[in-house]
């Protein structure tokens, strides 16, 4: 059955044709994003939802998601997105983070200069036949320091542009390295710095616990008196309050604001103000940076619909379109190897240790582990996936250690995976042969030789003469078939184990008398 994507925000039709082009149905629905119960009602019938900013993912949206499996959004914040909720859900979460860079810098210059000349109350004057020539005393931007807050794909693209204008750039961001300053001609300063000498304020982070309020009434008392600020990032970065008592008081000359705490804004605190002017939330909206968003949107939600390629996630690495073909296999490898640890585990599980050896060292290990950590848990929560794994691991206070290193032993590749409880340590090894098929290669340290089949009996009894031939005829008699049969053994009357596989599922009564035969010291049935 094709994909089914559901778009409920108003992207460009491009998107719709993509989806089409790739064999992935498509509904359109791009008013559907402000009407939160309709959008809750019909979740459940989608495997991917495309969006923008208006549509907000909330933890009771994604209660209904039941078939979702992927949120992409065609722009770059993701702050309307409920992230770790999604992820808990096992819904990957994309972005298209370059798509809309260019334009929406483009829009942070623009509303500088529309400060600095007050352009949109001119242009109401003139058009009012008003001919105000004395009234719109603008400044000059040459020379003047612009203070980036948020150096990153737009705030350098604004750093760029403020270069190109001779201002003067400087900029706060944490995480700015002193090269990528000297590269773009901006002075890394710290926030108070910034703020005391910054003539133009523009900013450009996300919306984050971290950056919210990040010019607070404190903050804004320490910019330079006369300070223009931009804010085409996000609302909630700015105390809109405290600015409009700094615009009322003249600390503040100007504010060019493009989003805000509350969206739609029917009213807000700087609306009125004659020294504001605002946009409703079109940093993005060019018909290119559409175009892209929503190009490159459709192609990451179809790659991943169909073929497993991740890319711009931002709750899951990134597989690319290449890589997702030779991961597919090792994930089939570690999920069964993990659900064959998570089958036999009864006590707490303390920590999983997970080795790969060999070519899969080269692979995105990091899928293979949530993978592997998706099949233990499994047999505990049946919902869990990749995506969702690794957070259900930390809430349940399970260490997860991953290791790489080279081939030591017989297999090109080796994926050794060991589950720790308060009581005992247990090691399960398996690779993928040329055939593609996962097989389990070793447990507890003792070579066995097994494919992984739908139902299956693992055995550990005593290397005496005898069990083979007393348990086969035993599931003989009870009329169940043994489709193959893998031995292992530590030493010679050592330790044994058998892996069976079975036709149809083991019935009780049988499973009983077999953990009654003699030395036999374990019989377990398992599934995958
Ligand atoms: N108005 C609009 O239509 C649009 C708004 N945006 C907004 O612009 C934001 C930035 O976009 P990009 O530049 O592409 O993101 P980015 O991730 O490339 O850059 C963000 C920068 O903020 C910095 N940062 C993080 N925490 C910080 C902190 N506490 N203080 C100072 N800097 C901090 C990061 O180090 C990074 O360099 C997006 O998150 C989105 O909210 C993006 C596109 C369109
Ligand atoms: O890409 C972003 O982060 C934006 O804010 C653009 O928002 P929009 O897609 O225009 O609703």
């Amino acid at each position: 059955m094709a994909p089914r994507v559901l778009i409920s925000d108003k992207l460009s039709a491009a998107a719709v044709q993509i989806f089409k082009d790739r064999g992935v149905e498509v509904d359109f629905q791009p008013d559907l994003g402000k009407d939160k119960e309709k959008l809750a009602e019909i979740i459940g019938n989608y495997d991917g939802l495309a969006i923008r900013s208006a549509t907000k993912v909330t933890p009771k949206i994604l209660e209904k998601a039941t078939r979702l499996k992927v949120i992409g959004r065609a722009g770059i914040g993701v702050d309307n997105v409920d992230i770790p909720a999604a992820t808990a859900k096992g819904v990957i979460v994309m972005n298209t983070p370059f798509g809309n860079s260019i334009t929406t810098a483009e829009h942070a210059i623009a509303m500088m200069f529309a400060l600095a000349r007050q352009i949109p109350q001119a242009d109401a004057s003139t058009q009012a036949g008003k001919w105000e020539k004395n009234r719109f005393m603008g400044v000059e931007l040459t020379a003047k320091t612009l203070g980036i807050i948020g150096c990153g794909n737009i705030g350098s693209i604004v750093a760029e542009r403020g270069v190109g204008l001779k201002m003067k750039v400087i900029a706060y961001d944490p995480f700015l390295s002193a090269e990528r300053a000297l590269d773009l001609g901006v002075e890394k300063v710290e926030l108070d710095d910034l703020l005391a000498r910054a003539d133009v304020i523009t900013l450009h982070t996300p919306l984050t616990e971290k950056t919210k309020n990040v010019l607070s009434a404190e903050n804004i008392a320490k910019a330079k008196k006369g300070v223009r600020i931009i804010n085409c990032a996000r609302g909630g970065l700015v105390d809109e309050v405290a600015l409009r008592a700094a615009l009322d008081s003249g600390h503040v000359a100007g504010a060019a604001f493009d989003v805000f705490s509350e969206e739609p804004a029917e009213a807000n605190p700087l609306f009125g103000h004659p020294n504001v002017v605002c946009t409703p939330h079109l940093g993005a909206a060019t018909s290119e940076a559409q175009e892209n968003v929503a190009l490159q949107v459709a192609e990451q939600m179809s790659d991943y619909l169909l073929s497993g390629a991740i890319s711009n996630a931002v709750n899951f690495p990134s597989i690319t379109a290449e890589e997702a073909p030779k991961l597919k296999p090792f994930v089939e490898l570690a999920e069964k190897l993990g659900s064959f640890a998570g089958q036999l585990t009864e006590t707490d599980i303390k920590t999983v240790r997970i080795t790969y050896e060999g070519a899969v060292a080269d692979l995105k290990v990091k899928a293979l582990t949530s993978a592997a950590v998706a099949g233990l848990l499994r047999p505990a929560l049946a919902d869990i996936n990749v995506v969702s794994a690794p957070s259900v691991a930390k809430e349940r206070g399970i260490v997860v250690e991953e290791t790489t290193r080279a081939a030591t032993g017989d297999f090109d590749s080796l994926i050794t995976l060991t589950v720790v409880t308060d009581t005992y340590e247990r090691s399960v090894s398996g690779t993928v042969f040329a055939d593609g098929h996962p097989r389990i290669v070793s447990i507890k340290g003792i070579k066995v030789d097994a494919e992984f089949a739908p139902s299956m009996l693992y055995v550990t009894n005593e290397d005496k003469p005898g069990f083979i031939g007393r348990f086969a005829s035993l599931l003989g008699d009870a009329g169940i078939n043994i489709a193959t049969f893998a031995l292992g053994r530590d030493r010679q009357g050592g330790d044994a184990i058998a892996l069976i596989e079975v036709d149809g599922a083991m019935p009780a009564e049988v499973l009983t008398e077999v953990q009654s035969l003699p030395h036999v010291k374990q019989a377990r049935p398992l599934r995958f």
